[in-house]
């Protein structure tokens, strides 16, 4: 794996969501094949920098939107990050809006989730080796708060914190549930930051969420979501979210100090260290290398 990246110490996971396949003018550009013990990851990573921040750019969907949101390997993708030396994970998103005030074309920096997904593989822990780590805030703010600024200074329209619904999809959701979704509190809705979110604290990766608004899903009366809406915005917003990146490169803290969430496993495994089974130990060579070193 490349060390010459990141000379600022960030170096900056993206996962790029619907309509975000490739990451333009990142410097000493290259695509790598990482493969991860937990099965394939959505593609090959763009390894690169700008000035001293390295990225990591995994298209989420793979290359040409290949694979669904149920079907996203979010752990081999989470896995591959870790194997890249990622610091810190920017997930972005294509998100309906659940309130008249997150109009489409507004970007959205998501502070919390509502998981309504299921049949999702949402943990690299399992029997011999039991982990619990702090959910309550599963966004890092300050990473948030950098990605947000930085949208504001490429000129996008942000608002600044918002509840994500994380439904399984891949249907959109009937008008009945993008209701009852505004009556429990959620702000915005997609299909694919769970178990994302989840599995990034796990592997103790700090992790943001940009959601670009496309469409205002099914709660108003005589209008609903369609793909083509999604597809609209998003590539009117495309260029937006390549600034943002630019922006976000510039904007970062010349050097990366530590965040609380890099040691989000301290004190979470529970299992005793004889009773850990040594073939999960392995499989977890990445996400628990601090822990077990
Ligand atoms: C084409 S709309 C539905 C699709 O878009 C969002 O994906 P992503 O979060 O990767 O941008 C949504 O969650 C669905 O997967
Ligand atoms: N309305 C919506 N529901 C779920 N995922 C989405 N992604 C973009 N718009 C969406």
């Amino acid at each position: 794996m490349r060390t010459d990246v990141g000379a600022s110490g960030w170096r900056i996971g993206v996962i790029g969501g619907s309509g975000l396949y490739e990451f333009d003018g990142l410097e000493d550009a290259q695509e790598i094949a990482v493969s991860s013990p937990f099965g394939a990851p959505s593609g090959p990573v763009t390894v690169g920098r700008i000035g001293g921040v390295g990225f990591v750019f995994l298209p989420r969907h793979g290359k040409g939107h290949r694979i669904p949101p149920h079907a996203i390997n979010a752990r081999a993708n989470i896995d591959v990050l870790k194997r890249c030396g990622v610091t810190d994970v920017l997930a972005i998103s294509a998100i309906g809006s659940l309130r008249e005030e997150f109009e489409p074309g507004s970007f959205v920096a998501v502070d919390q989730f509502i998981d309504r997904t299921h049949g999702r593989v949402d943990t690299f822990f399992d029997e011999g080796m039991v982990a619990h780590v702090s959910l309550a805030d599963p966004v890092c703010a300050r990473l948030s708060g950098l990605v947000a600024d930085a949208a504001q200074m490429a000129g996008a329209t942000v608002h600044r914190g918002a509840c994500y619904l994380a439904m399984q999809g891949p249907q959109f959701s009937t008008r009945a549930e993008s209701r009852m979704y505004r009556q429990w509190g959620a702000d915005v809705i997609g299909m694919t930051a769970m178990p994302e979110a989840r599995l990034a604290r796990e592997a103790e990766l700090p992790y943001a969420l940009l959601g670009m608004v496309t469409d205002y899903d099914s709660w108003r009366e005589g209008d609903h979501v369609e793909v083509a809406d999604v597809l609209r915005v998003m590539s009117n917003n495309a260029a937006l979210a390549r600034a943002t990146l630019l922006q976000l490169a510039e904007a970062l803290p010349p050097e990366r100090t530590a965040s609380p969430i890099d040691t989000a496993l301290d004190g979470a495994i529970m299992t005793a260290q004889a009773q850990r089974d040594s073939g999960l130990g392995a499989r977890l060579d990445a996400i628990c290398r601090r822990v077990s070193a």
